[in-house]
């Protein structure tokens, strides 16, 4: 592994698939002039609106979404996570929240079916239920073992509050964590920056978490501040609110370094 720049995009996706994919490039393009060689898109970035349109366009954003990761990867010569996309499941009418992990030359590294689904009432008043269009997967998500840009290890959006998940990558050698979310701004302001910054602490691992923000559609308002933690919990970059990105140098000397002044991984006694 050697030093280099990985971005988080931010994005205000939309329930437009070609506007989202335009704004999408545009700030990869972004990101690759600045000389990121590993580039994280948010959860849903193909795609954000109501779930029954979500699931009518299902076929073609699933489509459309993995053709665009491939081509931005093999033009730009980039690893790249697409954050999550809709992927509908065979006789359910429902989708996987997916994320998926390509390589420059268009390959497929990874790919993980987000586990814990968004049911939750938050005290904004907002209801969400997840699980009414996706099914959950039940597979522990991978890590991608790589000489050159460390250890990757893959998670989506509320997985951040289930630290066991974070230990089974941390456990299988994840030296950098990717956390793409679509936050709602009503938890977000209290919580995201603190599970980020446990998680990186936690597992002495990198955290890139590319970001929703902005009103997406409808009453749906998203918290932003994608952000990059190195494995200290110190902010290396933060996109504010605004779609735009985060970049910041992931080193190994760093890893190194943290994990020798605070070796807690190799203290865990349970
Ligand atoms: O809503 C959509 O359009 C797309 N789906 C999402 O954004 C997903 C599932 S509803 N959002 C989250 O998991 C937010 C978690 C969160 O905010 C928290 O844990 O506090």
């Amino acid at each position: 592994m050697k030093p280099y720049l990985a971005a988080a995009i931010q994005l205000t996706s939309v329930p437009d698939l070609q506007k989202n994919l335009a704004q999408a490039e545009e700030l990869i393009e972004l990101a690759v002039r600045q000389g990121a060689e590993l580039v994280g898109l948010p959860e849903n970035f193909s795609y954000m609106g109501e779930e029954k349109d979500k699931l009518a366009q299902g076929d073609a954003i699933a489509l459309e979404s993995e053709k665009f990761l491939k081509k931005m990867a093999q033009r730009f010569q980039i690893t790249i996570l697409g954050g999550s996309f809709p992927v509908p499941v065979d006789n359910t009418g429902k989708v996987y929240n997916t994320t998926l992990l390509i390589d420059p030359n268009g390959q497929e590294l990874a790919r993980y079916y987000k586990v814990h689904l968004f049911d939750v009432d938050v005290p904004d008043g907002n209801t969400y239920r997840e699980s009414s269009t996706v099914v959950a997967g039940t597979q522990l998500p991978p890590v991608h073992f790589s000489e050159k840009l460390g250890n990757l290890g893959l998670s989506i959006c509320y997985d951040v509050r289930f630290p066991e998940l974070y230990r089974h990558l941390a456990d299988k050698g994840a030296d950098i964590i990717f956390i793409p979310a679509a936050f709602t701004a009503f938890t977000g302001k209290d919580h995201w920056q603190v599970l980020l910054q446990a998680r990186a602490i936690e597992n002495t691992a990198y955290v890139i978490a590319p970001a929703q923000t902005g009103n997406n559609y409808g009453r749906r308002l998203t918290h932003g501040h994608a952000v990059i933690i190195d494995p200290w919990g110190v902010i290396l970059a933060d996109a504010g609110e605004k779609p735009g990105i985060a970049i910041a140098e992931i080193k190994p000397t760093r890893l190194e370094q943290v994990r020798r002044q605070m070796p807690s991984l190799q203290h865990r006694v349970f």
